[in-house]
């Protein structure tokens, strides 16, 4: 059964007219650079919200590097901190939780199992969970993480999914190649798992998606509350480099603007996605941009190892209006029925 959920500012049972809005992230924590919950914390900061950052692993710098050092949280620990520590000793509300990746299929197992009951008892906490599972065709974590997500998906009110294409293919069982296979796995998702309320393909490509030297990635979503068979996606502009950490400032920021501070900022799933997308254009374009003035050799493999996060604070300002950024972007926007 789907939980009947409208899209909410946050935290409507504060006894405070303006709480600033919480968030429980779980991701990695990495010392240099921009992944996991390095890539979440400032930007969400900036927007207004108090993070309390989970550390699933603590690595020197993100695997891309080519070698990094550290160390991966046992399951024991995660669940030490989250339901003993921050749930049960200080109590802590939270108006979100974001789940990222996990190091081992224990890990995902006691966090789904604490967020879980925690959004059960309290269900104006909204779960936005991103099932790290691998890119590009490829499994980059333990295969026994595919039935624990399935399962995890089944069980569980999540408020928004985010997979990419290979996720989306894997939890769905459909290979997507086209927008008809698309909305087929969402349809089949939505059949697997109804508890889910929100799906959102962060990222896709598809074998016609060049025109003309062109290559666009497509970025969908299906929203199940309100009920509608209708799929919305957006076709962007792909830039010429491949980026570590966009999928986790994506998720930030989708986080940001499904769950305003203001009631009367809530807006459809599709009018939130084109905002994110605007302003993740903006922030990997500049980060290109300063990147490759900074080192020209990485011009060739156009491998940005770390996004310019601290040099868009300008851009991730909340006030600043999204519009400012339609023009570069030239991002549009479908739907299919
Ligand atoms: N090379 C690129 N050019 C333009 N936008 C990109 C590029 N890479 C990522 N993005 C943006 O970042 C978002 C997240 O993509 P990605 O990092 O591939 O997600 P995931 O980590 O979930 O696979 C995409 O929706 C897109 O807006
Ligand atoms: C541990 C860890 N977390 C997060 C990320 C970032 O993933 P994405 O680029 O999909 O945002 C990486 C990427 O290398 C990573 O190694």
């Amino acid at each position: 059964m789907t939980r009947s959920k409208e899209p909410r500012a946050f935290d409507p049972f504060s006894k405070r007219e303006k709480r600033t809005r919480r968030v429980l992230s779980v991701q990695s924590h990495v010392i240099h650079g921009y992944v996991g919950n390095k890539a979440a914390t400032f930007p969400l900061q900036y927007r207004g919200w108090d993070v309390d950052g989970l550390n699933t692993v603590q690595f020197s710098n993100h695997p891309g590097y080519g070698r990094f050092t550290g160390f991966r949280s046992q399951p024991n620990e995660i669940y030490e901190i989250m339901q003993k520590g921050l749930l049960e000793g200080l109590q802590m509300e939270y108006d979100a939780i974001l789940t990222g990746y996990l190091p081992s299929v224990e890990s995902l197992q006691i966090t789904a199992k604490v967020v879980g009951a925690l959004c059960r008892r309290e269900p104006h906490i909204n779960w936005i969970l991103d099932p790290v599972l691998g890119d590009n065709g490829k499994l980059y974590v333990a295969e026994e993480n595919v039935p624990a997500y399935k399962q995890i998906l089944r069980e569980n009110d999540v408020y928004v999914v985010t997979p990419n294409q290979f996720e989306m293919e894997t939890l769905s069982g459909v290979k997507i190649d086209s927008l008809q296979s698309l909305r087929l796995s969402f349809e089949l998702f939505h059949e697997a798992y109804p508890r889910v309320e929100k799906i959102v393909v962060t990222s896709l490509e598809f074998p016609s998606s060049a025109d003309i030297g062109e290559q666009y990635i497509y970025c969908a979503c299906f929203d199940t509350h309100p009920a509608s068979n209708a799929m919305s996606y957006f076709k962007i502009h792909k830039l010429d480099a491949q980026f570590s950490g966009s999928g986790d400032l994506f998720n930030a920021l989708l986080l940001d603007c499904i769950v305003p501070a203001q009631k009367e900022d809530a807006a459809a799933l599709p009018t939130v996605l084109r905002k994110v997308l605007l302003l993740v254009d903006k922030i990997l374009r500049r980060t290109l941009e300063l990147s490759v003035a900074e080192d020209a050799p990485s011009q060739q493999s156009r491998v940005i190892k770390d996004l310019k996060l601290i040099q868009c604070a300008e851009l991730l300002h909340p006030d600043r209006r999204f519009e400012d950024f339609e023009a570069a972007a030239r991002i549009t926007e479908s739907i299919l029925d």
